[in-house]
């Protein structure tokens, strides 16, 4: 092992000589690490059988990132040192097993970006057309688990997101925030100065909607199914010599080699999505977590004020409430609601029993870790 107290030294050559000797003691330790995971797997097959088995453990991952921040020294920041430890993480747990995860595609969007970011890179991606088929090959077991954005900072919720779990049997699993940054791309073959139509998500366009009607107000702008899906049209657009626009973000950008006529353009500088991971399990508490409920309230006077004076009285922390039609019977509402806390503590287990009472149902979507990275 290296002495830490070991003075650095100061020339090129015994600089790069301490490097690659650190490297080497790095490199044994990530593969002692690895043999430990693969050896957590036999474990984990011996006591919950083939059928059973739950190699993905995100309390646990979560665990091990705030440990990491919480000892950082420096001088690489918290987050530096979480993301090297994400992917390490990763790696050992594509030893046990290859996470197959579905997302909102195509290849490029943001949410392949979230995917990475909570996963890490050893995992395969699956891109899916829509946010139902993300639900639908979770379920059917094709993908292990799902990522699909549920809010934004700036526009507000995804309601396709949220009302996919009233009829899915899935579970919250995790939850993930990444910054939003649009840019204006085009083909390198056109000229961006003829551009008379912009396409990208409603979303996208909504979150952009100032910056357009400023620089652009004469352009046209055109919904599609994803950011990525604009910026697909846009490089073929230009292979035709037609010039289109697209507002995408990064990966996009770099997939389709367009080029940026303007960088970040969002309004809100710190424009945020909030995605969610889906699957099949139900997550132990790591220490920080939050819940998820699905409630279909009786329709009756009085009935959302029962609901949240539950949470009042038992000192639980509610985060997000959100209506939507309740599809059942005219002007019944479903409520979504977010609280701080595990489903299995005590206060949590108190206003779920009291919802229970209130409502005609209560889902429980899942508890899972407060987003670390
Ligand atoms: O602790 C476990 O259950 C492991 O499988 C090990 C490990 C890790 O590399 O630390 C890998 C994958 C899990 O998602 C969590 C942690």
């Amino acid at each position: 092992m290296s002495n830490t107290n070991q003075t650095v030294p100061n020339t090129l050559p015994l600089l790069r000589d301490r490097i690659d000797s650190i490297d080497s003691q790095i490199q044994s330790l990530i593969n002692e690490r690895a043999r430990c995971a693969q050896k957590v797997a036999e474990v984990k097959l011996a006591e919950q059988g083939d059928e059973k088995v739950v190699f993905y453990r995100p309390e646990r991952e979560a665990q091990v990132l705030r440990r990491v921040m919480s000892r950082n020294e420096g001088p690489l920041d918290n987050e530096e040192m979480a993301k090297v430890f994400r992917q390490i993480m990763s790696s050992c747990l594509a030893l046990e097993k290859p996470m197959r995860i579905a997302f909102l595609g195509p290849e490029g969007t943001f949410t392949q970006q979230a995917a990475l970011k909570h996963f890490g890179k050893s995992i395969v991606s699956a891109p899916m057309a829509a946010i139902d088929e993300v639900f639908r090959e979770v379920e059917s077991g094709a993908a292990n688990y799902g990522v699909v954005p549920v809010e934004n900072s700036t526009e507000g919720v995804v309601n396709h997101t949220l009302d996919s779990f009233r009829d899915s049997r899935l579970k919250i699993c995790g939850e993930v925030e990444e910054r939003i940054h649009h840019h204006l791309l085009v083909s390198p073959h056109i000229n961006s100065e003829d551009v008379m139509h912009i396409y990208s998500h409603q979303q996208s366009l909504a979150q952009c909607r100032a910056w357009l009607d400023r620089y652009w107000p004469h352009a046209e702008r055109i919904a599609v199914s994803s950011n990525a899906e604009a910026a697909r049209l846009a490089s073929e657009a230009g292979l035709n010599g037609r010039a289109v626009a697209a507002i995408a973000g990064e990966v996009a950008c770099e997939l389709y080699s367009l080029v940026k006529v303007s960088a970040n353009i969002e309004d809100h500088p710190d424009n945020t999505t909030r995605f969610l991971i889906v699957g099949n399990q139900l997550v132990p508490a790591s220490g920080k977590d939050k819940t998820s409920l699905l409630i279909s309230a009786k329709n009756e006077p009085g009935a959302l004020y029962r609901l949240l004076e539950a949470f009042e009285r038992h000192s639980v922390d509610m985060t997000r409430l959100e209506t939507r039609p309740s599809l059942v019977s005219r002007w019944g509402y479903v409520f979504y609601i977010d609280f701080v806390g595990h489903y299995l503590e005590e206060s949590c287990q108190a206003v779920i029993s009291e919802l229970q009472e209130r409502a005609s149902e209560v889902k429980v979507l899942g508890s899972y870790p407060v987003a670390v990275l």
